[in-house]
């Protein structure tokens, strides 16, 4: 697999306080590359080390063969956590303006800069100003901004929030258009759902440190072990005595048992005690969005820190 970008042993501090601890992971061409992490976690401060923006107190970032301040930047897009554009200019020009800081040429820009206008629902919109598009326009054409240039390597911060569900869709299909088309796609987002569907790899951070990095499928093998969901009254204690029970979670009568990842199905559950009181049962697998949420309170998951097969 090509490797894009290479993030090596990134470390950044703001005054006294370490946020990045040898932040270390790649982005390969033709593939979306999710950076996950609660809130504070280092995601921007990552991303805009990448970017230039600021530069780390330690290690490096290399694109292809280009070392920190060598990285051509036009070869690059970037949608930032910050959304923003010039209020008082058409959509058309803000589009070409975009273009031309990348040395672009104008005609083939134009070009598609209308047919990324129709596919994102903004045909015609070519002469509004943008002062008079809805948040979720705006910032589609800030998107369509950042891929004008045909960028090898995407960086996009955030690029869901504030969409409505159909926005969502619009944005999904075309960034995996683009993978498939053999852009790197570098994303950070806190809708797990989206991510668990189209990313390829992810490396999941917290407090500035890698808590997990790999391929999703390795991830979710990994960590996404089964859990038990019972509904009738039982004890906690009863259900944490029940053979490969890691941890058990209660409100009410409903009571969520979470198991050992080498559990056999079939033989755990005839092993269950026959006078547990059992209205409904239903098996699952815990989804990326708990393994986040366990990551971000700091839970069983963080202590099992590991890089599993990254390429
Ligand atoms: N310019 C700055 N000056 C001082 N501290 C900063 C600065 N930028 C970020 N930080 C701190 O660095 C840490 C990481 O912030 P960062 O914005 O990278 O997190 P994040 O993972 O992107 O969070 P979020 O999901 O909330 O956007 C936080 O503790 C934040 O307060």
């Amino acid at each position: 697999m090509e490797q894009v970008l290479s993030v090596k042993q990134l470390q950044k501090s703001f005054k006294d306080t370490q946020v990045l601890h040898d932040i270390t992971f790649d982005v390969h061409k033709g593939e979306i590359m999710a950076v996950l992490g609660p809130n504070g976690a280092g995601k921007s401060t990552t991303i805009r080390n990448i970017m230039g923006i600021m530069y780390p107190d330690g290690g490096e970032v290399v694109f292809h063969n280009h070392h920190g301040d060598t990285i051509p930047r036009h070869k690059i897009g970037y949608l930032p956590e910050e959304r923003g554009l010039y209020k008082n200019v058409k959509v058309m020009d803000i589009l070409l303006y975009f273009a031309e800081l990348k040395d672009y040429p104008l005609d083939r820009a134009k070009e598609r800069a209308l047919d990324y206008l129709k596919r994102f629902d903004l045909e015609g919109k070519e002469n509004v100003s943008v002062e008079e598009l809805s948040k979720g326009m705006g910032q589609k054409v800030q998107f369509i901004g950042s891929i004008i240039h045909e960028p090898e390597l995407l960086i996009l911060d955030e690029p869901f929030s504030g969409l409505d569900p159909v926005s969502q869709d619009v944005f999904k299909r075309e960034i995996k258009k683009l993978a498939d088309n053999g852009t790197a796609i570098l994303l950070s987002s806190h809708q797990m759902n989206l991510v668990e569907e189209m990313c390829d790899r992810l490396f999941l951070m917290n407090k500035g440190q890698q808590v997990i990095y790999g391929a999703m499928k390795d991830v979710k093998a990994e960590y996404a072990n089964f859990k038990c969901t019972i509904y009738g009254d039982n004890d906690v204690a009863t259900l944490e005595a029940i053979q490969d029970v890691t941890r058990v979670e209660q409100d009410g009568s409903t009571s969520v048992l979470y198991l050992d990842r080498d559990v056999t199905l079939p033989g755990w559950l005839s092993n269950i005690p026959g006078d547990l009181d059992v209205q409904e049962i239903f098996v699952d697998r815990i989804s990326l969005h708990e393994i986040f949420v366990d990551v971000a309170l700091g839970r069983s998951i963080a202590a099992k820190e590991g890089v599993l097969d990254a390429e």
